[in-house]
Formats: structure tokens, C-alpha cells, sequence
């Protein structure tokens, strides 16, 4: 029988390691992603593998990104080549567009709390390709990421993700269920891309700016967040009310400012 451990690996912090001990709350996350023969699954941090062991009982097979050597290393000796692909490098440094190219995957992981906003970015460039993604991030995260309008979390990362998924926020998961425990609660959350046909048209980097400008300001009123981008007419031409505060509009009027802002400037240089 192999060591299901790798005895004396001291956690680290600057990789945001916390490892899945608790068979409980294994066995909940592996119900809740539920995994089937043949589907392509991929999973970020496998750590010691906890979930992947189940994973690959489900699946038969799955590939796995990991920037620690010395687990990398372990994992190897837990593993065959036909059961598990892995991939020793920095998540956040990975091309995704071409590890996610061609089959339909299902990215799954028990991610470092430090690089959850960004590497949640990085995979947006190839959600096309993408059947589900399943996370477990610090709950305050996974509470910003489905918030709605009109409430205290709803912000950039909540108008961002859920223009390109639906996300239901599953579970929380204490502290207790790792090695070390973590400081804070953590939550479990599906995302599932939207339809690409479905999604409204938008140019994503003047998108993205001008939801990054307004909720920086989120006390004010849009007329003042977003003057880089419009003026109080402009706001009005997109059916906005500017005597708004940015976290009063839903994903679609921002869609709507982020076009009005595309198309004057588009004007302008036009003049
Ligand atoms: C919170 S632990 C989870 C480990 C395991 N999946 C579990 O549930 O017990 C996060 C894992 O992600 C790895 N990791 C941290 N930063 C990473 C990065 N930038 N790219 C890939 N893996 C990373 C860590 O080494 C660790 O194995």
C-alpha cells in the first residue's frame, strides 16, 4: 500500500496550501462535482491528492497543474501515466488558451486563496471550451462572485464572472476540514459557462475598464465613476440613469455602457 501522505511536508504558505483531510467533506465536493467515466476533467492544485484520488476512481483519468516540486514528485509515485497527466508549473503562468484547447473540460480544484481572483480571470479566455468549473475559494470570494445588484459584495468580480457564467454558490466548508486550517470559511461554487451565442456583444477590454473604474468609486454616483468613459449624456443614451451608484446596475446595463463608450470613442477617432 502506497503512503496516502507525503509524511513530514511542512504546508506552504506562499502556495496557500491548506489540504483536505475531513473524508466528510471529501466525499461532499466529490458528490457535488460527480465525475463520469471518460469526462476530461482538470484540476488546479491537487496538492496531496484528496479530491484527486476520487476524481480518478470516477473518471478513470485527469490532468493536473501543480507548482510545488516535492509534490509533484509525490504525486507521481501515487499515480500511472494513463491515470494521471501532470502539468509542474504555475497556474496563473499557463497558457490556458492551449491547455483547454479542443475537448470540452471540467476544471476542478481546491485553489490557493491568494491567486482566486486572477487565475479565475486567466480562465475566462477559453470558457468556450469549458463544460463546469468547480472551486473551493475563501467564502467572502465565492459571496462576491454571485452577488447580486443592490447589495454590500456585489462588485467588479461579481459583474465580470457573471457575464460569462451562471454560478451557484453550493456549500460552505469549515475550517476544520484541513491541515492546517485555514483562518477563514470556505465555499464551494459551480460556474457554468454561458452559451457564447447567448452573450451579449461587447468589447471586453473597454468592458472590463470601465466596471473596474466605477465600482472604485462605488460611493458615487455613475455620472462621476465612469467619466473617463461617459459623459452624463452618453450614460443617458444607454438607457442608464446617472444619478445611479455603480452597484444599482445589473450586467446588462453595463454591457449597455461599455458599448456607448465603444462606439463614441469609435466616433471620435472617426472626426
Ligand atoms: C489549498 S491547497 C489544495 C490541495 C488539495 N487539492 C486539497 O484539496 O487538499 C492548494 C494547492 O495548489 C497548489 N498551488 C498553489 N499555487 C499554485 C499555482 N500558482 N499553480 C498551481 N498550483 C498551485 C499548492 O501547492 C497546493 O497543492
Amino acid at each position: 500500500m502506497k503512503q496516502e501522505w507525503l509524511e513530514g511536508h511542512h504546508a506552504r504558505k506562499r502556495f496557500g496550501q491548506n489540504f483536505l483531510h475531513d473524508r466528510h467533506w471529501i466525499g461532499r465536493i466529490v458528490r457535488a462535482i460527480d465525475a463520469k467515466p471518460g469526462d476530461a476533467i482538470i484540476e488546479i492544485g491537487p496538492g496531496q491528492a484528496a479530491l484527486t484520488r476520487e476524481i480518478i476512481a470516477e473518471a478513470g483519468h485527469e490532468t493536473a497543474v501543480e507548482i510545488d516540486r516535492d509534490l509533484a514528485a509525490f504525486l507521481r509515485t501515487q499515480f500511472t501515466e494513463s491515470e494521471l497527466t501532470l502539468i509542474e508549473a504555475d497556474a496563473l503562468k499557463l497558457d490556458w488558451s492551449s491547455v483547454l484547447e479542443g475537448k470540452r473540460l471540467r476544471i476542478i480544484g481546491n485553489l490557493p486563496y491568494n491567486i482566486s481572483s486572477p487565475l479565475l480571470f486567466a480562465l475566462m479566455q477559453g470558457a468556450d471550451r469549458v463544460i463546469d468549473q468547480h472551486f473551493m475559494l475563501q467564502k467572502e470570494v465565492v459571496d462576491r462572485m454571485v452577488a447580486e445588484p443592490g447589495t454590500k459584495t456585489y462588485g467588479r468580480l461579481s459583474v465580470m464572472l457573471q457575464y460569462r457564467y451562471k454560478m451557484f454558490k453550493l456549500f460552505d466548508v469549515p475550517p476544520g476540514a484541513f491541515v492546517p486550517p485555514p483562518k477563514v470559511t470556505s465555499s464551494i461554487v459551480r460556474m457554468v459557462p454561458l452559451p457564447v451565442e447567448s452573450l451579449p456583444k461587447v468589447d471586453l477590454a473597454i468592458f472590463s475598464d470601465l466596471v473596474g473604474a466605477a465600482f472604485q468609486q462605488r460611493r458615487k454616483t455613475l455620472r462621476n465613476a465612469v467619466s473617463k468613459f461617459l459623459t452624463e449624456e452618453g450614460i443617458e443614451a444607454a438607457g442608464v440613469n446617472p444619478g445611479l451608484r455603480p452597484e444599482a446596475l445589473d450586467v446588462d446595463a453595463y454591457v449597455r455602457l461599455a458599448n456607448e463608450a465603444a462606439r463614441r470613442r469609435f466616433d471620435e477617432r472617426a472626426l
